[in-house]
């Protein structure tokens, strides 16, 4: 772990949501940004850095507002130590992610250190993985940049030629003996045509662009999600499924719009502005040598204005995504909202974000008047003092009527072109950020591969399993022991239940059976072959069947969510696995039957009835293993019966295991075991325990007291 320390950075409003806002100073990244948290007035401090090797050495840090509500403070008695923890955070440079910070903390003093995490990489962007993407799009690609180019170039040549079709005019003024439109065809045809011609190649290139980062996009969402699932479920303890959503979604989205954008609008300003200075300069270097002198000074400060619009528009979008996630939040959650009468405490936090971001917005489609109404009268000044000063050459004959068009013309093309240079910067920028953030999860390897290479065993399973001497901590939590030195066995076709205090490990024995982490130390056994030498899609899709305590059923038909549990299964399958479930019954009875919509999670069936789905769902798979993680304890007594019923069903002849907290359930297991500080200390049949008086009598004792209560 590496510390950046920040000095005489204050905190103005302890205990409310802090966040973090630094400015590196005379440094190549101009900007550092803590991204978490609200934003209020707040104070400014100074900081230098304390990492090793860091290129940065010193930063502006202002603090600004308070802690979002996910992030803890765990003490703060006046003038004592304030500790701030911010979770996963991110600290980012010039809108590019920095690193991961684990911590914040302010002392009495104020000063503030961030904890940064070193083993999550700052992601760099990546070009030969762009490269990747762009290479089946090459041909496009190209043709494209060839479009835009020429399209470019033509537009070099209309300010000259509209000056020749001036000068044709200005010539049938002062000598009518010929025809005006024998003049003025010529030319104005050749113009007419090359307008068309820009008008195809713009057409031409926009296609093609388009296309090419519409396919880029679309190959980069499938190659992210599928990288995204191959991720083992400790990368999902780890990282947030909105952020990673986000990746999928708005990054992705941002990094397209800049590739097309740079590409098009990029290649073509640059052509145009070196062009259109070099036809003004061929026109009238006196002109030029005044427009060199005006022109940057007022692109440059449009820019300035601009870039602080566009910080502006930022701010006022991330305001309206908060809202969106406050209402996003309470629909998602409106059961709870109810029961707990919410309703107008939500309104109220939306209410308040909304009011934020209208406030927002209203200052931002001020600034954008000011600064449209500000450019009018600059660009309109341009045009005056330019017709003021070609006027004068052209009394002097330095310069025709036509010239001066053409400079005109070339010298507005030249301000737009230097306007979305500009422009193109920031969202290169934005769009490399987007990029390395996506890229970053591209190239994450599993530590538990998801398949490739694992054995799948010839003969058939006979389904034993042991646990030889495993430990484990949560990858999140890598101080807190779970399970220390823990052996079990679950013998073929018997039926193993474990028991124990809350918190005590029991579900994480299964998850490790499962492989959804590896032990830290020790090995588990599937008929004598370690489990990570197996292929883990056959492990899971075809060997173990899994049913939790609260099934998660997908938005889809009864039919889909059984058929998960094995695609290609026949209707005739999916209906005997939902008789055997003790499901059959109650499908039918809706007017849909196995076709009836779920709802999303499955909201619109009742507890028992998910449940029959997802033991359907697990049985139909035929798994040699089943694993119950208190799959009855959500239930009701009735549910509870008719759900016992289709497992005891289901358990007949296969290798049981059971996680039990409702020690009732289990009292005809074939062997009964407690857990306690991440090891079994009783194991036999309920009988056998009972007449023990140990661990488990206790807790038969401590829960009947509390049924009785
Ligand atoms: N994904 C996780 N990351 C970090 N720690 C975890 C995770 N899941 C569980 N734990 C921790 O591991 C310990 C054991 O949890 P586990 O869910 O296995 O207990 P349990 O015996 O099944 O509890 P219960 O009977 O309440 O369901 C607990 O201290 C818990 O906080």
């Amino acid at each position: 772990m590496f510390q950046l320390l920040c000095c005489r950075a204050s905190i103005t409003a302890p205990g409310r949501p802090l966040l973090l806002y630094s400015r590196i100073n005379k440094t190549a990244a101009d900007k550092w940004k803590l991204s978490r948290g609200f934003k209020s007035p707040g104070s400014k401090g100074y900081s230098s850095s304390q990492q090793p090797g860091n290129t940065v050495s010193r930063a502006w840090f202002f603090t600004k507002g308070a802690v979002r509500q996910s992030a803890t403070r765990t003490s703060k008695p006046p003038g004592v130590a304030l500790r701030f923890i911010l979770g996963p955070a991110v600290l980012t440079v010039s809108g590019r992610l920095f690193c991961h910070v684990a911590y914040c903390e302010a002392d009495e003093n104020n000063n503030i250190s961030l904890e940064v995490d070193p083993k999550t990489p700052v992601p760099d962007f990546k070009w030969h993985i762009l490269w990747e993407f762009v290479k089946p799009q090459l041909l496009a690609l190209v043709s494209a940049v060839v479009l835009a180019f020429g399209a470019a170039i033509l537009n070099i040549h209309i300010p000259l030629m509209l000056g020749d079709l001036v000068n044709v005019v200005a010539r049938f003024l002062r000598d009518q003996s010929r025809s005006y439109v024998q003049e003025i065809q010529g030319p104005a045809l050749k113009l007419l045509g090359l307008y068309i011609f820009q008008g195809l190649l713009t057409s031409g290139y926009i296609i093609l662009l388009s296309r090419v980062g519409e396919r880029v996009a679309a190959d980069m969402r499938k190659t992210l999600f599928a990288s995204l699932l191959r991720q083992d479920v400790a990368f999902f303890d780890a990282n947030k499924t909105g952020q990673l959503v986000n990746r999928l979604t708005a990054d992705i989205q941002e990094f397209k719009s800049s590739f097309k954008l740079v590409i098009s609008q990029g290649l073509r300003s640059i052509t145009q502005t070196v062009g259109c200075f070099f036809s003004l300069y061929v026109i009238s270097p006196k002109l030029t040598g005044l427009t060199v002198v005006v022109l940057p000074c007022l692109v440059g400060a449009g820019a300035l204005i601009g870039s602080f619009l566009r910080k502006l528009s930022r701010l006022a979008q991330e305001q309206v995504a908060k809202a969106t996630a406050v209402a996003d939040e309470a629909l998602g959650n409106v059961r709870t909202v109810k029961a707990f009468a919410m309703e107008e405490r939500e309104l109220q936090l939306y209410a308040y974000e909304v009011d934020k971001s209208c406030e927002m917005n209203e200052n931002l489609g001020a600034g954008i008047a000011v600064f449209q109404g500000l450019s009018n009268i600059a660009l309109n000044c341009i045009v005056l003092g330019t017709i003021f000063a070609g006027g004068t050459l052209i009394s002097s004959n330095e310069m025709s009527p036509g010239d001066l068009m053409s400079f005109l013309v070339a010298s507005q093309t030249v301000q737009r072109s230097l306007a979305s240079i500009s422009i193109l910067f920031g969202q290169m920028v934005r769009g490399i950020s987007s990029g390395a953030r996506v890229f970053e999860y591209l190239t994450l390897k599993p530590t538990i591969p998801n398949s490739g290479g694992g054995r799948i065993p010839y003969h058939s399973l006979t389904g034993r399993v042991d646990f030889m001497n495993i430990s484990f901590s949560y990858p999140t939590r890598p101080g807190h022991q779970v399970l220390n030195k823990f052996n079990l066995t679950l013998p073929p076709s018997k039926t193993v239940a474990i028991v124990g205090e809350s918190g005590g490990g029991k579900s994480t024995i299964a998850s490790l059976l499962e492989r959804f982490y590896d032990p830290t130390n020790g090995v588990i056994m599937l008929d004598g072959l370690d489990i990570r030498t197996l292929d883990l899609s056959w492990l899971r899709g075809q060997v173990i069947g899994f049913i939790n305590q609260e099934p998660v059923l997908f938005g889809s038909s009864i039919m889909e969510n059984i058929r998960f549990g094995m695609p290609e299964a026949t209707d005739a399958e999916v209906i005997s696995a939902a008789k055997q479930a003790n499901a059959h019954g109650f499908i039918t009875a809706f007017p849909d039957g196995y076709n009836t919509f779920v709802g999303e999670r499955g909201v619109t069936l009742s507890g028992g009835q998910k449940q029959r789905i997802a033991i359907a769902r697990a049985l139909i798979k035929n798994p040699s293993i089943l694993v119950l993680d208190e799959a009855t304890s959500a239930l009701d007594a009735e549910s509870e019966r008719v759900v016992q019923e289709a497992l005891d069903r289901a358990t007949r002849g296969r290798t049981v295991l059971i996680i039990a907290h409702r020690l009732s359930t289990i009292q005809a297991a074939d062997l009964i075991c407690v857990i306690s500080n991440g090891h079994i200390v009783e194991a036999g049949t309920h009988l056998e325990l009972l007449g023990r008086g140990g661990l488990y009598s206790d807790l038969i004792r401590r829960q009947r007291a509390e049924e009785q209560k």
